[in-house]
């Protein structure tokens, strides 16, 4: 079975002087319900991974957006290691791993147009101040998305 691809956006309120990050919290599944992600889906297929995220950015908040950098997988941001040990942890992989096998790329993302708006899986978009990173880590994401949160924060900070 092929890997299921995810890509996620950390929209940012300015890609080039970002001060928030707008957090996204799930209405489904059961199970996820209640915590927060970053908003984005399932790349369809013939789609390339970019032009899933533009589109899912439409669908789910009603916003045209601009992509930015892609946050690089580190191994050691994984398991929670500081950036001096991936050289021993060797190269990336494609994407961050989420449970069930699947993976997400994530790419920094600003909005060119709209203004976002919880239309499909989501109950609740907030702007997060990035100055407060602890406020953000505190929050109650899903799970595989913490070590990605994390280096996120790193890498913006
Ligand atoms: N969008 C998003 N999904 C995430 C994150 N972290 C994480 O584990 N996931 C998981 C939850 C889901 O199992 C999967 C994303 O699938 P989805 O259900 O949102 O995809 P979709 O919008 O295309 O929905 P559908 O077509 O299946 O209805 O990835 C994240 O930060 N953002």
């Amino acid at each position: 079975m092929m890997q299921k691809l995810i890509v996620g956006a950390a929209l940012l309120d300015d890609l080039s002087k970002p001060t928030r990050l707008l957090v996204a919290r799930r209405t489904a599944p059961a199970a996820l319900a209640g915590l927060w992600e970053f908003p984005g889906g399932k790349v369809e297929p013939g789609e390339e991974a970019e032009q899933g995220l533009l589109r899912e950015l439409v669908e789910e908040l009603g916003i045209e957006a601009v992509l930015g950098a892609e946050l690089p997988v580190r191994a050691a941001a994984l398991k929670g290691l500081p950036i001096a040990a991936d050289a021993a942890l060797g190269s990336a992989a494609e994407g961050w791993p989420l449970s069930g096998g699947a993976v997400m790329r994530l790419w920094l993302a600003a909005i060119a147009d709209g203004v976002p708006t919880p239309l499909e899986d989501h109950d609740e978009l907030r702007w997060m101040p990035l100055s407060d990173p602890e406020l953000i880590m505190a929050l109650p994401w899903i799970p595989a998305d913490f070590p990605i949160v994390a280096e996120l924060l790193r890498v913006l900070g």
